[in-house]
């Protein structure tokens, strides 16, 4: 089948959704996978849910940053390529922002496209792109480069890999299909063409969508509930926490937000030697539903100053939710919107496996630095994790009608 053919194809499966664009668009009744077996996509054929939810590329903040966390992951940084420059910069982020809107919408990456997404609907895909420092000087605009992009300190814990960590431009890609990733994947590659490299690549995972009789919090490799304790939209400091207002000193930032991203290693083998009353003490919550210790369920509040019959504290100080609640840290607090990852196993039989930890906020020096330099100094998850890379980016806003990602950068 040509590649045109693979074109129309999909676009005769999707019906509707690009041009709708809108999110969780379900296109009728089941049938998928028999046209499929049959080798035939009839015109109006249904997806199942999972497929059929597609996220706007457009919008105040970008995608991939409020959505649910999405079955598979795909972090991938680029320096530009020697010799280019703000130019090549602007044509890549038009390039990149046409092809992250056109699958997104669950249609081809263009002509070309490699039919790896064929007969999947966008699958909640999300493209996310990110500055890092290093953009700046290389594109000329170190003038409009933000403080809060200031390197993160030296944690003494740190083990950081530097061609694992940093880069000029970042992407993240989600989607609850591991082909839609991939596919997506390649196609920013693609696009990249000759104005940037790939400098790092990481993969990663979480639960798939409906894996659980009902929605629930997500678990790590540690198999800890995570993320019980994030910020939510409700909340009514919740958009000042996590994204740039405006009227602040670089006005390009404006709805846009900060990604900390850290590779931490687990080190499962000496984790999982560890009782389950032990582990449980390390963070200071139940391992079964993510509960506190002192009680309640998993949204009740930590008791930090309630002590047991020993008059030590339930939740021990060195616990890893003590050192990190917000109240212990004047405020700070940021989005952590994670993936897992496992890379396979090493010669000495140790799983490299842990989690891809991106936190979001307005500003890393009132969010992931003040709560990691905490936990460097005390954390009882420490021994059993190890930070391995790292990475800050500026996520400027969603773009506008028209507009591309980045546009008021460059082009202000
Ligand atoms: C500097 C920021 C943080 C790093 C790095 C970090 C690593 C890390 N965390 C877990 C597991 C859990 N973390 C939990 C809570 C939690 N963690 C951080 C920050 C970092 N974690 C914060 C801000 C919080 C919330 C604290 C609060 O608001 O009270 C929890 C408890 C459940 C939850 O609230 O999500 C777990 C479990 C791992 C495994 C890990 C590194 C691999
Ligand atoms: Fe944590």
């Amino acid at each position: 089948m040509s590649t045109e053919n693979l074109d129309i194809s999909r676009r005769k499966l999707l019906g509707t959704v690009g041009a709708a664009g809108a999110t969780g668009l379900a296109l009728g009744a089941a049938g998928g996978a028999a046209a499929y077996a049959a080798g035939s996509q009839p015109a109006g054929t249904a997806l199942a849910s999972v497929g059929s939810t597609a996220v706007p590329f457009r919008g105040t903040h970008q995608a991939g940053i409020l959505q649910p966390l999405q079955a598979r992951g795909h972090l991938v940084a680029f320096d530009l390529a020697p010799g280019a420059g703000r130019k090549e910069a602007v044509a890549l982020m038009r390039r990149w922002s046409a092809v992250a809107e056109r699958l997104m919408a669950g249609e081809p990456a263009g002509p070309g496209d490699t039919g790896v997404a064929l007969d999947a609907g966008p699958s909640s895909l999300t493209v996310t792109f990110g500055f890092g420092a290093s953009f700046f000087d290389r594109t000329g605009l170190v003038a409009r480069r933000p403080a809060e992009l200031d390197p993160l300190p030296a944690f003494s814990s740190d083990r950081l890999d530097a061609g694992r960590s940093n880069g000029d431009l970042w992407v993240q890609i989600g989607a609850d299909d591991a082909l839609v990733a991939f596919h997506a994947l390649r196609a920013v590659q693609k696009e990249a063409g000759a104005a940037a490299r790939v400098r790092w690549q990481m993969n990663g995972f979480n639960r798939s969508p409906g894996a659980t009789a009902r929605p629930m919090t997500a678990r790590n490799l540690m198999g800890q509930v995570d993320g019980s304790r994030n910020p939510k939209p409700s909340e009514p400091d919740f958009q000042k926490r996590i994204f740039v207002a405006a009227g602040g000193d670089q006005p390009w930032m404006t709805g846009g937000s900060y990604a900390v991203v850290r590779r931490i290693r687990m080190l499962l083998d000496d984790w999982e030697k560890l009782p389950p009353e032990r582990q449980e003490r390390v963070i200071g919550r139940r391992k079964s539903d993510g509960a506190p210790l002192t009680g309640g369920g998993e949204t009740s509040e930590l008791d930090l100053d309630r002590t047991g019959p020993d008059g030590k504290p339930v939740v021990p100080a060195d616990a890893h939710a003590r050192i990190s609640a917000p109240e212990q840290n004047g405020g700070a607090a940021m989005l952590r919107r994670p993936f897992s990852f496992h890379d396979g196993i090493g010669a000495d039989g140790t799983p490299d496996a842990g989690l891809l930890f991106i936190a979001w906020q307005a500003d890393p020096r009132r969010g992931f630095v003040p709560v990691q330099r905490k936990l460097d100094r005390g954390d009882a998850l420490s021994p059993f994790i190890r930070h391995e890379a790292s990475g800050l980016f500026a996520v400027p806003g969603g773009p506008g009608a028209g507009e591309y990602v980045g546009q008021r950068l460059l082009e202000a």
